[in-house]
């Protein structure tokens, strides 16, 4: 018993510490070179393993990626696709995110001359400042603790006054970081959304992504939220890495020059170690970002649906119905957050226990190994000279370990980069891909025995008549409406086109207008200044009354044309809205004209939008259904007094004797295109009033 506490005593006595501490130094230094090769071997080791693995990574994937591709091509994949089988596109860290990256950010920031540049290049300049001015209140806090702990008042008191000088440059170096920050995300946001613009309002691009494309589902919130994210994003990770990494390099080369090499050799590989196991405990915040936003959009979506059909909901008495779906959306996106929010806390635990704590015992080890240990070319002899290198080596540890933190928490920022870029390069993308002609969408069963029809194209010309041969009607989902449709209109040979609802009267315009592929066959046209289209509920544009007029021209073009406002005024009078001008105050006065005016005027504006553009041919879509039959003459007999050729989809047999051809449709794919003589009409006459719907007969 009394030998033991014998021996407990010497283990734990001072001496015996001092003792063994002074054995485990001279070991140390003795085989220092021995060591310093051992960890410079499994430093490359571990290196070269980690190329090693990244490189199979990515030869697996690629290796997926084309036996997927050799199955969608082997299963009859043409230019559309089942939308359904595409899935979800998976973020992560890998090649194709970097690819996106370096894409997005060849737009973002264009060229070395760009305002961006100069900015990124400013903004690196005080991201170096900041760090300098770091590293020295660092060795100035060393010294101010040493003085201190020496009791000499002058030094620290002209420590002090430096602490206060540096607070100068300090300051206003924080200001323009973040100013710059902020900054450039403006600038980044800009370019993009131009960019985006510019190739979303071209070639019918936003009318491919609604209607024939299933890929994206929200563009809007794709365009004012996600790409602002993304240049937020962007912009906070350059200084969020960019300041840690340099002051990692700048911090810890200090650091091995206080301490040693090896010490904070084996510090990092540890800490590399405990990092690799946290990223590998790390959950896909990028994917949960993109979902997020995708469901955040969805629940936009129906709200403003509501808006725009709020009328319409509200005549229903369909609120409770619209409240089910805006309620199933919310609680679909808060379900989603409360999960991201369930992994970020046991992420955030994990975090915080390996990061500050695990990391920051590591580091009070590190700072203790000058004066344990004798290393090399360093002096640590007095208790002055020992706490200004403790306080100075803790402050650079600190310093760098907050560095190496932040780098570590950007890996979350970088994966919710990840989901901004995946978001906004897929619209990029699909963007591209639809202005080439290949679209996604979910297809109707039908279509998939008509692939070779889908995946073929037919010729588009320019002529001064309307002419289709042989052109299939297909809708976007791939049903064929009509194998093969054929007629012809003719300047002053008025078309009426008549078939049951859905039969594709209007998907014949769509394909007239460049809207919908032209999939074989024939078509020439007149170019599409020559063709003017008034639908049944006219589009009202943003802007003043005159602008409904002469949409969709601009005053100036007006101006060109020498067309004046009291012009303008003379055509109201035709349709009988004239009181319109003074009623709603002038021509400048700008409303919501959607809600302002009936369904009924809205179609007289539409008419006297045709008489100001007064084109070769004009589309008129049921363009009439709520005007009486003296207003109907009018517009009727002005159009053809205009020369304009007239190309009717109505019902109204009132309509009939204004057409000289009719082309009908039986809805089951058949037509058939006839001049529409006197004896005809009255024939026709005879079966509407029976209630025939098939009026074929009548032709063959
Ligand atoms: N964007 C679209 N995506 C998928 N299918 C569509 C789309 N637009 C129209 N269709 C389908 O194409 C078919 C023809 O539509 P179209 O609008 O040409 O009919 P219509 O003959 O003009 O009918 P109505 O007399 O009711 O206006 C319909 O079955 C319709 O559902």
């Amino acid at each position: 018993m009394a030998a033991q506490s014998k021996l407990i005593s010497y283990f734990t006595s001072e001496r015996s510490i001092k003792d063994a501490i002074g054995r485990l130094a001279s070991w140390y230094v003795g085989r220092r070179t021995t060591i310093s090769r051992v960890m410079y071997v499994v430093f490359a080791a571990a290196v070269a393993n980690r190329v090693r693995n990244t490189i199979n990574t990515q030869k697996a994937a690629a290796r997926k990626r084309a036996e997927k591709e050799a199955e969608e091509a082997a299963t009859g994949g043409t230019t559309r696709t089942d939308a359904g089988k595409t899935g979800k596109k998976k973020v992560e860290l890998n090649r194709e995110f970097f690819r996106n990256l370096w894409k997005l950010l060849k737009i973002v920031i264009p060229g070395i001359r760009s305002k961006e540049m100069r900015l990124l290049v400013s903004h690196s300049f005080f991201l170096v400042l900041r760090t300098l001015i770091s590293l020295y209140v660092a060795d100035l806090d060393g010294k101010m603790v040493s003085a201190l702990v020496r009791g000499k008042g002058k030094a620290f008191l002209l420590c002090v006054v430096w602490w206060m000088g540096v607070a100068v440059p300090a300051t206003f170096t924080n200001s323009m970081l973040s100013y710059h920050q902020s900054k450039l995300a403006l600038q980044y946001r800009t370019r993009l959304t131009q960019h985006i613009h510019d190739q979303y309002l071209s070639k019918m691009t936003f009318y491919a992504l609604g209607n024939l494309d299933d890929r994206i589902k929200n563009a809007d919130q794709l365009i004012t939220v996600d790409v602002s994210r993304f240049s937020n994003s962007l912009s906070e990770l350059y200084s969020n890495l960019a300041k840690p990494t340099l002051d990692m390099i700048i911090y810890n080369y200090q650091l091995s020059r206080n301490v040693g090499g090896e010490a904070l050799f084996a510090m990092s590989l540890l800490v590399n170690l405990s990092a690799n196991l946290m990223r590998a405990l790390t959950p896909p915040f990028g994917r949960y970002v993109a979902d997020e936003a995708r469901l955040e959009g969805e629940f936009r979506f129906g709200h403003s649906r509501l808006i725009d059909y709020s009328e319409e909901v509200a005549m229903f008495h369909g609120h409770e119905n619209e409240k089910l779906g805006v309620d199933k959306s919310y609680f679909a996106l808060i379900k989603h957050v409360n999960y991201i929010l369930r992994r970020r806390l046991y992420h955030g635990i994990m975090e915080d226990f390996v990061i500050k704590y695990f990391w920051g015992a590591l580091g009070l080890l590190l700072c203790s190994v000058p004066v344990f240990f004798k290393i090399p070319g360093v002096n640590a002899l007095s208790l002055g000279d020992r706490t200004e290198s403790f306080v100075t080596n803790r402050r650079l540890l600190l310093a760098s370990s907050d560095a190496f933190g932040r780098i570590m928490f950007s890996y979350k920022e970088i994966t919710e980069l990840a989901g901004y870029t995946s978001r906004v390069s897929t619209l990029l993308d699909v963007m591209k891909d639809v202005q080439k002609g290949n679209f996604e969408k979910a297809l109707v069963t039908s279509a998939k025995e008509n692939s070779a029809l889908l995946s073929s194209r037919g010729t588009v010309s320019e002529g001064t008549s309307i002419e289709f041969t042989d052109v299939p009607i297909i809708s976007p989902n791939g049903d064929v409406l009509i194998e093969k449709l054929t007629f012809h209109v003719r300047p002053d040979e008025h078309l009426l086109i008549v078939g049951p609802n859905g039969c594709g009267k209007s998907s014949l315009f769509r394909i007239l207008g460049g809207l919908w592929p032209v999939y074989g066959g024939t078509v020439v046209k007149p170019p599409k200044e020559e063709i003017f289209y008034i639908p049944q509920r006219p589009y009202l544009s943003k802007g003043t009354l005159r602008q409904q007029i002469i949409y969709p021209h601009s005053q100036s073009e007006q101006i060109r044309r020498g067309v004046t406002d009291d012009d303008l005024y003379e055509i109201l009078k035709i349709v009988e809205i004239e009181s319109l001008v003074d009623r709603e105050g002038g021509w400048e006065a700008e409303k919501e004209w959607k809600e302002v005016l009936s369904g009924g005027l809205q179609q007289r504006v539409a008419m006297a939008r045709l008489f100001y553009h007064s084109p070769k041919y004009a589309i008129l879509d049921e363009c009439t259904s709520s005007q009486d039959l003296d207003t109907e003459r009018i517009m009727y007999e002005t159009a053809k007094h205009l020369n304009i050729t007239l190309i009717t989809v109505s019902h109204r047999k009132s309509l009939w004797k204004y057409h000289t051809n009719i082309l009908q449709f039986d809805g089951q794919g058949s037509f058939i295109f006839a001049k529409l003589d006197a004896e005809k009409r009255l024939a026709l006459e005879e079966f509407v009033a029976r209630s025939e719907h098939n009026l074929l007969n009548l032709y063959s």
